[in-house]
């Protein structure tokens, strides 16, 4: 986590090719880790992310005094000290970048009996934390945010909290959980209705350590008061992190790969969706369960892709995988449009204005809406320099533009990769991408 920059520097061509893993899934790590920590018994975890926003996660339990050992090569184990075992953390918990680590946390130490305090980067410091706030604060909780509700978030303890009935005003499976985990601590019935599905992998979870939650339509039930038992949890790789990889093979003449164990939960598929109906040639193979998530093999090579209007109802599904769909985009035949997607706005950076202006820099007529973007595809890319903002998926999403230039490119700070994505360089390269590391400015 160190301050220097670093910039990628992509040559034009290449092909991806052969088998590969990506790292475990970033959701499913952080909550692997929190009901790990409020289990009782010792929780072990295969194929953790070692990520930068996991490690959050990790060293903020740490410092309430909970014991972790690891993670080392995605192994962890997880002495949980019971949902009323926490200690009172001795400074601010630090999120880094991580706004799930942010959003979450905050819904567990809504219930706790000590005071505390979630700060962040300069990025995460930037994003909207009223979403959580507000609602814990009608459970009982009492969270003060900065001014225009950023963080830092300030945490009283020892409130007694009463369960809600709630209506997400956004898609957000952050919020959700927050809400969730809050209920685990409130009393009576803590109900969260949302607009539209979203990940659900902290209502799989909660049930895979042993606690009863009712799904009925788009409405999650909990009540407080139960407890969770230790489990043993695999993480499938991160369709999210896979996203780049389906979208290079998908772009790059001659390109054929497998993606190894990548988590297939229907919260989580859009990009294959998405894709599909560009034209994108994707196998599923091998689908199996594993650990309470369906996991798949993927098999990608090169296909003429066609421009579509994505349905607004993916949009939830592929959130984070927009930068890479865009990148696929501008390689498709004709127009796309991208519509729905105003909480791309307040991600690790305003993905719309960072994406189009990353497209614009590399010759590609992208225009910004509100709530998405019109994408002109069809042509290749030409060499230019593409600022990622510090945001992780703008960066790996435009290494793949490589795979269709005609000329190197370049893209600015890079070093967050490593928040989602440790290693992605080494792979990308093994892979056939001609990517290398620079010192940056
Ligand atoms: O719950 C989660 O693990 C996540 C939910 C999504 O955020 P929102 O809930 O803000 O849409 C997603 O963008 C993020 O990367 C991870
Ligand atoms: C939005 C993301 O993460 P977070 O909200 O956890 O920072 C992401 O990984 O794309």
């Amino acid at each position: 986590m160190s301050d220097s920059r670093i910039d990628f520097l992509v040559q034009p061509g290449g092909a991806l090719v052969g088998r590969l893993r990506v790292p475990g899934d970033k959701s499913i790590s952080h909550r692997s880790v929190m009901l790990g920590a409020l289990a009782e018994g010792r929780t072990a975890a295969e194929g953790l992310l070692e990520g930068e926003d996991v490690l959050r996660t990790v060293n903020a339990f740490r410092a309430m005094g909970v014991r972790v050992d690891g993670p080392r090569a995605g192994h962890v184990e997880i002495e949980g000290v019971g949902l009323h075992g926490l200690k009172a953390p001795a400074a601010p918990l630090d999120m880094g970048n991580s706004g799930t680590a942010m959003r979450l946390m905050a819904g567990i130490l809504a219930g706790q009996a000590f005071d505390s305090e979630l700060v962040g980067d300069p990025s995460l410091s930037k994003r909207p934390m009223k979403r959580v706030a507000e609602p814990l604060n009608r459970m009982g909780a009492e969270i003060r945010t900065e001014e225009g509700g950023r963080p830092p978030l300030r945490i009283s303890g020892g409130r007694a909290l009463s369960a809600i009935r709630y209506a997400l005003p956004v898609p957000s499976a952050q919020v959700k959980s927050a809400l969730l985990l809050a209920g685990l601590y409130a009393k009576g019935e803590t109900a969260v209705t949302e607009p539209a599905p979203t990940r659900d992998h902290t209502e799989r979870m909660l049930r895979g350590f042993g606690y009863a939650v009712e799904v009925s339509g788009s409405t999650v039930r909990l009540s407080g008061g139960g407890r969770l038992k230790a489990c043993r949890i695999d993480v499938p790789a991160d369709i999210s992190s896979a996203a780049f990889f389906l979208v290079g093979a998908s772009i790059a003449p001659g390109a054929d790969i497998v993606l190894e164990h990548v988590g297939m939960n229907p919260t989580r598929v859009g990009v294959l969706t998405i894709l599909g109906l560009m034209g994108a040639d994707i196998g599923i193979e091998n689908a199996r369960e594993s650990g309470g998530e369906p996991v798949a093999d993927l098999r990608v090579r090169a296909s003429r892709l066609r421009g579509i209007r994505i349905p607004p109802e993916q949009v939830p599904l592929a959130i984070d995988e927009f930068p890479a769909l865009l990148v696929a985009a501008a390689c498709a035949e004709g127009e796309t449009v991208l519509s729905g997607a105003e909480e791309l706005r307040v991600k690790e950076s305003d993905r719309i204005a960072a994406t189009a202006a990353g497209l614009r820099a590399l010759g590609i007529d992208a225009r910004e809406t509100p709530d998405g973007m019109i994408v002109r595809g069809g042509g290749a890319f030409r060499s230019g320099t593409v600022e990622s903002l510090g945001d992780h998926r703008i960066a790996m999403a435009f290494a793949m533009a490589g795979l269709r230039s005609q000329g190197p490119i370049t893209i600015r700070d890079c070093k967050n990769v490593d928040t989602s994505f440790p290693g992605f360089v080494e792979l990308a390269r093994r892979a056939g991408l001609g990517i290398t590391i620079r010192g940056g400015r």
